[in-house]
């Protein structure tokens, strides 16, 4: 498999704080990566920065190859590589399938484009993905009105609209209960098999990335601490010192 996003050497800073520090890593295109890490390790601050939300101190970051580190979120967006976040950030007063006509649009040209009748191409392809998720009943129901879980369902169909070649996914199981969690891997292996859809994970559940997962990196301290398929990062001891606050 080929690398669809390379990181190469990444660090940034905010003042004395190191939150990465000279991080390689690389996602191969079609595969599910995993990154995980204690709290403060920089597991956001890293997709941040490929996403364009921080800008890097120094280090590269390549996109099928090309330089992205000096590009902003959209221009990013519009290249196939999208995020989602741990806090969900959808309208909660218009429905399911507003929201996701918007997420088609937002990449797209921005709020004027919402003044534009949305083309039947876009809607079909919001029922489609409300489908993929198990939302499409919920269709017509206003967003704030669904369940969390049902929130984070949306929102990774919302993600799922522009057809991403990669998307970026910040704790998707966070606040969600164990019934739903399992329906949610299940979406996201389908949405990697289904709809060739590479993804890099960042989860605290060591059940979820363990099953999910192809590869995982462990941050500790802003710097990447293991590598390896889920049974040797499980069994890596370095990696159970550091979320024991050993290392
Ligand atoms: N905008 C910011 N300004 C100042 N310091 C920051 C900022 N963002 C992150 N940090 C610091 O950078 C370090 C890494 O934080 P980051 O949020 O990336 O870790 P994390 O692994 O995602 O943590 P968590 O698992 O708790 O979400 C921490 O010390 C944090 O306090």
């Amino acid at each position: 498999m080929s690398a669809l996003l390379e990181i190469r050497d990444v660090t940034k800073r905010f003042g004395g704080v190191v939150a990465n520090d000279h991080v390689s890593l690389s996602v191969a295109k079609g595969e599910i990566a995993g990154l995980i890490g204690p709290n403060g390790s920089g597991k956001t601050t890293l997709f941040n920065c490929i996403a364009g939300t921080h800008a890097v101190d120094s280090g590269e970051i390549l996109f099928e190859g090309k330089p992205i580190s000096h590009l902003r979120t959209a221009p990013i967006a519009r290249l196939g590589l999208v995020r989602t976040w741990q806090q969900t950030r959808i309208y909660g007063e218009m429905t399911a399938a507003e929201n996701m006509a918007i997420s088609a649009r937002e990449t797209n040209g921005g709020l004027v484009a919402l003044l534009r009748p949305v083309p039947p191409a876009t809607i079909r392809r919001a029922e489609d993905l409300l489908a993929f998720v198990g939302l499409h009943e919920k269709r017509d129901e206003k967003a704030g009105r669904l369940s969390f879980g049902q929130q984070k369902l949306l929102e990774f169909a919302m993600a799922l609209m522009n057809e991403p070649k990669l998307l970026l996914l910040d704790e998707p199981t966070a606040g969600i209960n164990p019934t739903l969690i399992n329906g949610l891997i299940d979406r996201l292996r389908r949405a990697n098999t289904e709809l060739g859809v590479t993804l890099l994970v960042i989860e605290h559940n060591m059940r979820v990335i363990m099953n999910l997962a192809h590869r995982i990196t462990c941050l500790a301290h802003g710097q990447v601490l293991a590598e390896g398929t889920p049974d040797e990062i499980r069994d890596d001891r370095r990696v159970l010192d550091a979320y024991l606050g050993v290392a």
